[in-house]
């Protein structure tokens, strides 16, 4: 735990790419177990944050905490083995592995962190069943629907029980139903595990699965549960 007892604790982050702002002074913390939706219009930054919050990026400025650690006190393969191991992800495009089946993909995060085979499909088969998708298990990403590939993708995400999702517009590319049904599954299946969502979306109706929003815009992040401790 971070001091203020939060899971991932972020304060003044700032990025640029080149000329571009992306990050002006983020402020943010994740308790664990809860979902948090990331909101605000295109480009406002929201993806750098998260990419931050997952030591994917590293921020110019300002800090990074997770479980106590400061991430860019870290070695990259020490971040490596902490994504692997504590983190899952979810991204708009499933971003599921074209030449495996559907089951090999849920099992990818086991079987990266040295679980044999037979029992990382066999918990991966779960949570296939869980998502609804254990039929298509033997089928590759290019063979089922975006809805099936996005649950096997929060499948995966979920399966090595990660402390916290990042999840990137994980129902962007879906029909409003679908979309629906994979938040409904994630969130759920989330609260069980007692892992944090961090979600990032515009959409309202994707959002209101979150316990609170943190809005961003222009850069600038306000954790809206902080300012509600001040009050
Ligand atoms: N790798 C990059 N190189 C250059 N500019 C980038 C890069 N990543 C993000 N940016 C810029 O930083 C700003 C913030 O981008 P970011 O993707 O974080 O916003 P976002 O809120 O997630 O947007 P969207 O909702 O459209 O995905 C944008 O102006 C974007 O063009």
């Amino acid at each position: 735990m971070t001091p203020d007892g939060s899971l991932i604790s972020a304060a003044g982050l700032r990025k640029a790419y080149g000329p571009t702002t992306a990050l002006d002074g983020a402020d943010l913390s994740i308790h664990a177990g809860e979902v948090v939706a990331v909101m605000g219009p295109s480009g406002s930054g929201k993806s750098t944050l998260l990419h931050c919050l997952a030591g994917i990026v590293r921020p110019d400025a300002g800090t990074v905490h997770y479980d106590g650690r400061d991430l860019a006190a870290m070695s990259d393969a020490e971040r490596s083995a902490l994504r692997r191991r504590d983190f899952g992800f979810v991204f708009q495009f499933g971003q599921l592995v074209p030449e495996l089946t559907c089951l090999e993909n849920a099992a990818l995060p086991l079987r990266l962190t040295g679980h044999k085979r037979k029992d990382a499909e066999a918990r991966a088969l779960r949570w296939l069943e869980r998502l609804e998708v254990a039929d298509v298990r033997h089928h590759r990403p290019g063979q089922v629907s975006g809805g099936q590939g996005q649950r096997v993708a929060v499948a995966r995400a979920l399966v090595g029980e990660p402390r916290v999702v990042f999840a990137d517009e994980p129902t962007g590319a879906l029909d409003s139903l679908n979309g629906e049904r994979v938040m409904q599954l994630l969130t759920d299946s989330a609260r069980e595990t007692r892992a944090a969502v961090v979600l990032v979306t515009h959409e309202a109706r994707v959002a209101a699965y979150s316990d609170r929003e943190v809005v961003v815009r222009d850069g600038i992040a306000r954790d809206m549960a902080g300012m509600y401790d001040a009050a």
